[in-house]
């Protein structure tokens, strides 16, 4: 015990466990050492002392008061109440409290080794702050009230000078403390757990009532979003409900869920939750991955609902919207695989077009809707089945009629004739959804290009604008619109116009010869719409949108060049150029016809006999200008034929000089052929390779004539290509009248015939014969009144001689009719009738009633070519 005695342990200041003996020490001289910094139980100290004796610094007072006094005796129970702890200054003390350490009844090992973890915090926090803890003030300044200059800085006592001698004491001292400082580090660790613990399940209660909490609030606000708008509802007729709901919007009266729904059922306003929308843009926008080409647009969506899959419609990968066009195609429409247009040469987003006037839906202008005839829709129903889907068989559809709830059993889902209801839908989605745009083309102005993908025959978008009529058409092409290049009317129903200068986008699409659209009309809701369609290939994103115009040039000078660029290009916007002709003749009849119709007040359809001087004067006005008119158009007409003769002399002159240096060539190497074919076999090959001698071996058989062979043949090119040469010349000059250029050489349309001496490989190989030059030569003669018929001589009926007189006197000026006016009614009648008889004759159409002047602008109803949907151009001449 001695040895342990002086370890460190022994320096232990927690001294519940100890019992130390006093009653030897009561020398003075014990107390007379210095007290180190422990809290080593004294052996002798008075009470007075003891109680500050738990302060190192004390230690010069207890000196000083020991001093003088004399030993008393203390019970060993005392001392350890008293508790005073008193360490030994010298080494007589030393020895002398090691002598009472034997006494020593108990030690708490751990304790003192400073490993004990459960001593209460109490005590070790009174006996920890004399070792370790700086002191306070009051520890500083002793009951003497001197300083305590000998405490450490670190707050560890220092002993004094005199007192710290003892090696051993200073040892114990540094022992003490680092022993405190290891138990205060041990039991931190534990606070700190303690208090991790503590704030875990502090902040586990806390999240618990949190949850509570929202629950709570996410309940109250979904109760006030109802309660609410079923309450806007009847809140201008029912005051008192608003303060229900002002009410029910305080969270604090929230309802349960049950209430909830018991106060929801009466005014049955359910408040849907906001979903998400994607935004649908991309490769194939529009398109859906489950498309399946084989079956109809309506059994595809069938199969899709049936399916119920949940298709991820923000990029679909080629591998599956692209499957379509890789996998066989039964019904042949093959389109190509295309990267967004955007994907590598981005464009401008949006195109300002100045004064575009957007109109969403048609509206009436003017007279149109007084004279529109709405009974006139008759109605239409159809009987499908859900299977049928109203598909192609379908009533309505074949009778272009759009399905809705009066005419069609079946619900939108399962019916596929409901496009301007798709429109509908669509147009309440974001512009991709939309999914066209205007883009500004090379050459031919504004166009419109796709931003997703079209399925065939889906309908894009609705060509709207104001509906006219036909008057305050021909008006506002006469002025309103009289210098600009670009007109938006199309005809429509009801004999009416849809003028899209304040229109839909739709105006903005363009023509083309090879479309990828289809513009067509429905009734829908007992109204006509018209729209623009898919084509039978479908759109891709990117695409631009055109359909063929089928123009009306209603006016031979609003004939446009086209520019789409595709391979069957008519070189015209709208029909043929043989068919212009037609056109405009027709037009100046119905012009005709129309003013003759107002002069006489009559009905439509007959032209009566002028009764009153005043009404002949006018038709004769009338009949003048309309036959200056018909001159100054078929001198227009004839310069048009002109400039295409002159092209297709032209086209023909190069044809006709490839053939013959064709022929030429041809001639030739035959000659060369039969000569070397010669060489060969008359002379010896030596002889035959020697350049020397090659010419003389040409020269002999030059000279043998051999019946039949050379000679003729050189002749007959010589000849041929002397016809060519004067037919070339004859094209060019005189003759105008050859095919047009661009006349196609099908088989359906050989370009010549027996009768036609055109220069050609065969007429060539005719011409090898003497006997036949004659003929060939004989045979040519112009080609024009097979191609372009004129007007003076049309070819287009049976009695042709009749209709060319009547043609003749119709467009011959008045002098050569020995300037004879027509003055009486009769002589104004006939001249009107031959001449209008003459022109249908000429044209080949007898479209009785055609109306106001606008060729197929009485729209689908009407019979004729009325069923054509035509855009219109250019003012009336
Ligand atoms: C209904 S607008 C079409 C939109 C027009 N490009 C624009 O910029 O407003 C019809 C006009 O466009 C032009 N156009 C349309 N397609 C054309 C084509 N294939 N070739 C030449 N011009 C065309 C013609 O000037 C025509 O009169």
């Amino acid at each position: 015990m001695a040895s342990r005695g002086a370890s460190p342990s022994s320096t232990s200041s927690t001294l519940s466990c100890i019992t130390v003996q006093t009653g030897k020490h009561s020398n003075s001289r014990s107390s007379m050492s210095a007290s180190p910094p422990t809290s080593t139980p004294p052996t002798s100290q008075g009470d007075e002392a003891s109680i500050v004796s738990d302060a190192t610094k004390m230690e010069p007072l207890v000196e000083a008061k020991e001093e003088p006094s004399t030993p008393q005796p203390q019970t060993k129970e005392h001392a350890a109440a008293e508790q005073t702890p008193e360490a030994p200054k010298s080494e007589g003390t030393r020895r002398s409290a090691r002598s009472s350490r034997a006494s020593v009844t108990t030690y708490n090992v751990q304790i003192l080794a400073g490993t004990a973890i459960h001593t209460p915090t109490k005590y070790l926090e009174q006996h920890h702050k004399n070792v370790l803890h700086k002191p306070s003030e009051s520890d500083l300044v002793d009951g003497a009230g001197h300083n305590s200059d000998k405490v450490h800085k670190n707050g560890l006592s220092k002993p004094d000078s005199e007192d710290t001698d003892d090696p051993v004491e200073e040892q114990l001292a540094t022992e003490t403390a680092q022993a405190a400082q290891r138990r205060r580090s041990s039991r931190q660790v534990d606070l700190r757990k303690e208090a991790a613990r503590n704030l875990v399940a502090a902040g586990e209660a806390v999240a618990q009532k949190g949850q509570a909490l929202f629950n709570t609030g996410k309940q109250t606000v979904q109760h006030i979003l109802r309660s609410t708008a079923t309450d806007s509802r009847a809140k201008e007729s029912d005051k008192s409900v608003t303060g229900t709901t002002l009410k029910r919007a305080c969270p604090s009266t929230a309802p349960t869920p049950d209430e909830d729904e018991e106060e929801v059922e009466p005014g049955k306003v359910v408040v849907k939750s906001k979903t998400k929308k994607w935004l649908q843009q991309g490769l194939y926008v529009g398109q859906h991955r489950d498309f399946e080409a084989r079956l109809s647009e309506t059994q595809n969506r069938m199969r899709r609902k049936s399916k119920q899959v949940h298709e991820n419609k923000t990029l679909p990968l080629p591998m599956f919207a692209g499957e379509r066009l890789l996998k066989t195609d039964p019904r042949k429409e093959w389109r190509d695989f295309k990267l967004p247009f955007d994907t590598y040469s981005p464009l401008n987003r949006k195109v300002k077009v100045d004064g575009w006037q957007k109109l969403q839906k048609n509206r009436f202008v003017g007279e149109a809707s007084a004279l529109w005839k709405r009974d006139k829709q008759d109605a239409s129903s159809c009987s499908c089945s859900p299977e049928d889907g109203c598909g192609e068989s379908c009533h309505n559809r074949v009778m272009s009629y759009e399905c809705d709830s009066s005419n069609c059993k079946l619900t939108s889902e399962h019916c596929g004739n409901r496009p301007f209801a798709e429109l509908r839908k669509r147009a309440k989605g974001n512009r991709y959804d939309y999914g066209v745009e205007v883009m500004e083309t090379e050459d031919r102005g504004y166009g419109v290009r796709a931003m997703r993908t079209f399925e065939p025959h889906q309908i894009i978008v609705e060509y709207a604008g104001e509906i006219i009529t036909q008057a305050e058409c021909e008006r506002r092409m006469r002025f309103e619109y009289k210098k600009n290049k670009c007109y938006y009317l199309m005809s429509f129903d009801n004999k009416m116009i849809i003028d899209a200068t304040r229109g839909t986008i739709a105006r903005f699409v363009n023509h083309s010869c090879e479309p990828n659209c289809e513009m067509n009309k429905l009734v829908v809701g007992g109204e006509p719409r018209m729209a623009l369609f898919a084509g039978p290939r479908g759109i891709m994103t990117g695409e631009e949108l055109t359909y063929d115009y089928n123009f009306d040039p209603f006016s031979s000078k609003n004939i446009q060049e086209c520019r789409c660029g595709t391979e069957s290009c008519r070189g015209v916007l709208g029909p043929k150029p043989k068919d212009w002709k037609k056109l405009t003749a027709s037009a100046i009849i119905a012009g005709t016809k129309r003013k003759i119709q107002e002069v006489l007040g009559s009905s439509r359809g007959s032209v009566s006999a002028p009764n009153s001087p005043q009404k002949k004067r006018k038709i004769a006005t009338i009949a003048n200008s309309e036959l200056t008119k018909t001159k100054k158009v078929l001198a227009e007409t004839a310069a048009t034929r002109e400039k295409a003769e002159k092209d297709a002399a032209e086209h023909a002159a190069q044809i006709a000089s490839r053939e013959a240096r064709a022929s030429r060539r041809s001639t030739i190497s035959k000659k060369s052929q039969i000569l070397r074919r010669r060489t060969r076999t008359s002379l010896p090959v030596p002889l035959l390779k020697s350049k020397k001698q090659s010419p003389v071996s040409v020269k002999t058989h030059r000279s043998v004539p051999k019946p039949g062979a050379l000679k003729p043949i050189n002749r007959a090119s010589r000849l041929a290509s002397r016809v060519m040469k004067r037919n070339v010349r004859v094209l060019k000059g005189k003759n105008r009248s050859l095919p047009p250029a661009r006349t196609p050489r099908t088989p359906a349309n050989p370009p010549l015939d027996s009768s036609s001496p055109n220069i050609t490989s065969s007429s060539l190989r005719s011409a090898s014969g003497a006997s036949k030059l004659k003929q060939t030569k004989l045979q040519f003669r112009p080609l024009g009144r097979d191609i372009i018929s004129d007007p003076l001589d049309s070819p287009m009926t049976s009695d042709d001689d009749e209709d060319d007189s009547t043609m003749r006197e119709f467009a011959a000026p008045p002098s050569r009719r020995g300037n004879k006016r027509p003055t009486t009614a009769n002589s104004v009648k006939k001249t009107i009738n031959r001449s209008v008889r003459g022109t249908k004759r000429m044209v080949g159409v007898a479209k009785a009633g055609a109306g106001l002047g606008f060729k197929g602008m009485g729209g689908l109803n009407e019979g004729g070519s009325g069923s054509t949907i035509r855009m219109i151009t250019g003012a009336d001449d």
